[in-house]
């Protein structure tokens, strides 16, 4: 039977030239200077802006304030859109169809995202609705497309480490421990943009195939 292949991905990223792995047993985690060149990441901040939508979250905690920002669905017959994640695909070694539809958050200033995990609560009222099909999340990789004139780095909380907005960089963490629960030590917060405007792309995959329509994928 085909699988994800996800367990085999930090071996793969680590073989990246360029790459380093954050030094820490926490969690598995890699950062990658350049992996998009700055025209490419105009282009998509280009398409983020013709079409956002107020960001959403699963099972609500009655913060309203809790992620500020905005999201593109960006469009997968788009050739730059579709070239994009078929590279993130090949970086992590996970087929086509385990991956969630790319896409785009914009934060103006004052916005951001509270400290959460990208993993699926398997006890919250909203699994059925995110995972019943897809299953739960296993990789993030996340591309900042700009550099705000203040604000916005991405904090990881167990290894109170601040990712800074880079033109270009990929950051990439496995939501799921060696044992196959999800790993707590993922918490972070996209914080507050202070001056100007951030995007950053975000490609989430899953342990089954994600239901893709006919032809989405190219
Ligand atoms: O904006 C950031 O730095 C983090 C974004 C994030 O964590 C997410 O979209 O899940
Ligand atoms: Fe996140």
């Amino acid at each position: 039977m085909a699988t994800s292949g996800a367990d085999r991905t930090a071996a793969r990223l680590a073989a990246v030239p360029g790459i380093r792995r954050a030094p820490t047993s926490k969690l598995e985690q890699y950062m990658l200077a350049g992996f998009l060149d700055p025209a490419t990441c105009a282009a998509l901040v280009e398409q983020i802006d013709r079409d956002v939508r107020p960001s959403t979250i699963a099972d609500p905690n009655g913060d309203e304030a809790f992620r500020t920002s905005t999201t593109c669905d960006l469009n997968h017959r788009d050739p730059l859109v579709s070239t994009v994640n078929t590279r993130l695909h090949d970086l992590t070694g996970i087929p086509l169809k385990y991956g969630e539809p790319l896409q785009g958050q914009r934060y103006d200033v004052g916005q951001q995202f509270k400290a959460h995990t990208d993993y699926f609560d398997p006890h919250g009222a909203d699994w059925e609705t995110y995972c019943a099909v897809p299953g739960q999340r296993s990789w993030t990789l996340m591309i900042y497309l700009n550099e705000p004139g203040a604000g916005g780095a991405t904090r990881f909380l167990s290894t109170a480490k601040m990712h800074q907005p880079e033109t270009g960089k990929l950051l990439a963490w496995n939501n799921v421990r060696a044992d196959g629960q999800p790993n707590a030590d993922t918490l972070h917060h996209g914080m507050k943009v202070r001056k100007g405007r951030k995007y950053i792309i975000t490609k989430w995959f899953r342990e089954r195939p994600w239901p893709w329509a006919e032809g989405e994928l190219g």
